[in-house]
């Protein structure tokens, strides 16, 4: 409830605005059976024109207030219902910027796809239902009843047992069917994650004949939810049937109740049809407010959802004393008080947060202004880790990685970032252009420099296609081939200033000539920044200044090629299995 006070509270003017229309739209719903029963208890019997007339033009004014308060309260509750799930929505988004990766991975893609779509979806309504269907209850419950009592007390008293009645079997049901609703929605996240493995895995899926399998799987989850949904609708009809039993066992009672009672000349004949009309409303009203608070909790666990992902503290956050960020596109230049290191890690450790032992033990080196370091080992030796260090996308857990003189925590994480430029294992494109993929880099950029990124990332390739740098780019890339993914990365990077430019596994799908190629020109384009280049293949790291080797998380040989070929026996063997393949060309 904090939560939806929070998103609710921007909005106040609105909300005000909302309750007060309902209240006119009631008010004059309530009004109508009144004037109606007076019209013909006065006007009709006493046969005074007059009377008929002006209690007409009332009652027109009533009808009016009901129907456009009806109307303007259905455009403002709409209105008001997606603006708070546009923010609830935006500020989800936001917080999902600052987690850290194994933040990110304590609720996975699936279930924040959920919480940012399909719960806020699901809270949108309820905000709309509660407007329309549950708040106007309660008001016309009590003012309906006492109008009746005005009525008749007899019949007041009567229309008080029935609701009283019909009120305790809904706090019931409501009871009962809530937790079906809840589960509903958890249904719902699993089918998201499933769907979308399956969806993303397709051809994997198809390539290991894995159809049958994965259509089980999937089934099973559909299956939970249609059976859970079925019980809902069973729910509903239910209450429908059961819902409609009661109104009409009321109107028979107030048919007979108030036959007797214009009998005993305790009241007048349209006073029946007056007080049959409060308790159709308020029934009604109550049957409704039933089948929107039965899914309530569905709606809170929601807005639970979102709760938790909205007040997650990020494992990684700026330090108090980090120094105010520069501009992002701010050119990068030396950093303060070292001309020569750049980043260095100085006996750093770390551990992922749900592993047993250190993924990375006491690193010590550094990357230095206008050279090359490069870092090779075995798959999961903790290459992409150190890479990801740097970024400050993990926190160490012992030792210290500096950017120039300063620690990485206590520098902002925008400042952090702004210097180092980094192309992932997994080259990502943004649905869009070559030209928008490169502005990722550099926001501004000239359709020159553009061009010199794409030569230096040998991406002539682009000059090809029909549309040059507007050619379009689906989401993730994948109208590109692997090579070509890799190679517009590694243009989106370097056309970025940096001091530090990180390369993670992004040569492996080029050919040996053209990885080549794309070394000589960035190490004669990059000398006044520091380049770590993160490899599996002896062939691109050959002529780095510096290469550190890792084996199960530890330094186990640095130094140059012909260096490690004599004294780090893990690079040799390395070395000597890829010369076997014929992988080591120059
Ligand atoms: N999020 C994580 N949680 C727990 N352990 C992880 C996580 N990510 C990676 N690891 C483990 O950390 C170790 C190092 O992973 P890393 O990705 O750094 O290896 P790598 O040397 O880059 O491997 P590759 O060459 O295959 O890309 C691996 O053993 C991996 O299983």
């Amino acid at each position: 409830m904090k939560t939806l006070v929070r998103f609710l509270k921007p909005h106040k003017g609105l909300v005000a605005l909302t309750l007060l229309i309902l209240l006119i739209d009631n008010a004059g719903t309530l009004l109508v059976p009144t004037m109606l029963a007076n019209m013909v208890n006065v006007g009709i019997t006493s046969g005074s024109t007059e009377y008929i007339l002006r209690n007409g033009l009332l009652m027109l004014g009533a009808t009016a207030m009901a129907s456009g308060g009806a109307v303007t309260g259905s455009y403002l509750t709409a209105r008001l219902a997606s603006r708070v799930a546009c923010d609830i929505r935006c500020a989800i988004y936001r917080k999902s910027l600052e987690f850290s990766a194994s933040d990110f991975e304590r609720f996975g893609t699936g279930a924040m796809i959920t919480r940012t779509l399909g719960d806020i979806n699901v809270i949108q309504q309820a905000i709309i239902m509660t407007c329309q269907m549950v708040l106007p209850m309660p008001v016309l419950a009590v003012v309906g009843i006492i109008l009746a009592f005005r009525i008749d007390y007899q019949m007041g008293l009567m229309l008080l047992i029935a609701v009283a009645i019909v009120m305790v079997l809904a706090v019931i049901t409501v009871a009962k069917t809530a937790p079906i609703f809840i589960r509903l929605q958890s249904f719902v996240d699993r089918m998201n994650v499933v769907l979308r493995e399956n969806i993303v895995g397709a051809r994997v899926i198809r390539a290991f004949g894995r159809e049958q399998r994965e259509e089980q799987r999937e089934g099973r989850v559909f299956e939970d939810y249609a059976q859970n949904a079925i019980r809902v609708n069973y729910v509903f009809s239910g209450l429908d049937c059961s819902c409609f039993f009661v109104m009409n066992m009321v109107e028979v009672c107030v048919i007979w109740l108030g036959g007797n009672r214009v009998g005993a000349h305790a009241m007048q004949i349209a006073s029946i049809s007056a007080v049959l009309e409060y308790a159709i409303l308020i029934l009604f009203f109550i049957m409704m407010a039933q089948m929107v608070m039965v899914t309530m909790p569905r709606a809170k666990a929601c807005l639970d959802r979102a709760r938790e992902v909205l007040e997650l503290e990020p494992s990684i956050v700026d330090s108090a004393d980090a120094k105010v960020p520069l501009a992002v596109a701010a050119p990068a230049r030396a950093l303060a008080g070292e001309r020569d290191v750049v980043a260095r890690f100085d006996h750093a450790s770390f551990r992922f947060a749900d592993a047993d032992e250190d993924t990375l033990h006491d690193l010590t080196f550094s990357c230095r202004r206008g050279q090359t370091t490069a870092i090779i080992g075995s798959t999961g030796s903790g290459k992409s880790t150190v890479a990801k260090l740097l970024l400050r996308l993990h926190d160490i857990t012992r030792g210290r990685v500096l950017l120039g003189e300063r620690d990485v925590r206590d520098i902002t994480q925008r400042e952090l970032r702004a210097r180092v430029s980094y192309v992932p294992q997994k080259a990502w494109l943004f649905s869009g252009t070559v030209a928008s993929n490169l502005r990722d880099g550099l926001p501004d950029a000239t359709e020159e420099q553009m061009r010199h990124a794409l030569d230096v990332a040998q991406s002539q390739f682009v000059y090809d296609l029909e549309r040059g740098l507007d050619a379009a780019v689906a989401q993730g890339g994948t109208n590109f081939s692997g090579g070509q993914r890799q190679r517009l990365a590694i243009a989106r990077a370097i056309i970025k200033p940096a001091d530090l430019y990180i390369f993670d596994d992004s040569f492996s799908a080029l050919d040996f000539k053209t990885d080549a190629a794309l070394r000589a020109a960035l190490t004669q384009e990059m000398r006044g920044s520091a380049l770590l280049i993160i490899a599996q293949r002896i062939s691109t790291i050959l002529h780095a200044d510096q290469i550190i080797v890792l084996k199960d998380g530890e330094v186990v040989g640095q130094g140059h090629h012909e260096e490690l070929m004599e004294t780090c026996e893990a690079y040799r063997a390395i070395a000597e299995s890829q010369m076997r393949g014929g992988e080591a060309h120059e």
